[in-house]
């Protein structure tokens, strides 16, 4: 039986994929269960309220949400949800990210959108909090993290050489 998933991982278009994905690479090397599905704002509204407010009871626990230009998604999701909300801001070729994350940064008080940086760093960075956020809970994500951390500094440490 597949697991259940413990992070909704959304975005506004297919065309955001190939930054979300690096979200979706990086809960993989960490064992993370995730879905991952098209919802949007502007073009499914009655999906993403549906989709936001049963999540809970479908057993997620973290929603990852990323869109770019009119950034609404992210925003939308947390007004419909309690679960903690990682809002990634797809860079947009007008204006090359500000908006997504102008749209998504600012949210009002009361209802947080934890943001992340533009592209895809802020896509993998948003399933590396997502690990954090479980790990809280979940002692098998807790230990993948730490032996990422530990890799990620003796990676630095063996190769110390800039021009190598
Ligand atoms: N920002 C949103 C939302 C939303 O916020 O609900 N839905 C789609 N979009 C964004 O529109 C951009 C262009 O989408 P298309 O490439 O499909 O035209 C994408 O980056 C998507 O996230």
């Amino acid at each position: 039986m597949a697991q259940q998933a413990q992070v909704g991982l959304i975005m506004g278009s297919k065309s955001d994929w190939p930054t979300m994905e690096h979200a979706a690479t990086v809960m993989d090397e960490l064992g993370v269960a995730y879905e991952r599905r098209v919802v949007s704002a502007h073009r499914t509204p009655d999906l993403l309220s549906d989709y936001a407010r049963e999540a809970r009871d479908r057993g997620l626990q973290v929603i990852i949400a990323g869109a770019g230009g009119a950034a609404h998604l992210p925003g939308m999701v947390a007004a419909h949800t309690t679960l903690p909300v990682l809002g990634v801001p797809v860079e947009s070729r007008a204006l090359s990210g500000l908006d997504s994350l102008y749209s998504i940064v600012q949210m009002p008080g009361g209802v947080p959108v934890g943001t992340l940086a533009i592209g895809k760093a802020g896509a993998r960075n948003a399933g590396l909090m997502a690990a954090q956020i479980l790990s809280l809970s979940d002692a098998g994500v807790a230990q993948a993290l730490q032996a990422f951390r530990e890799k990620q500094t003796q990676d630095v440490l063996n190769s110390p050489d800039p021009a190598d």
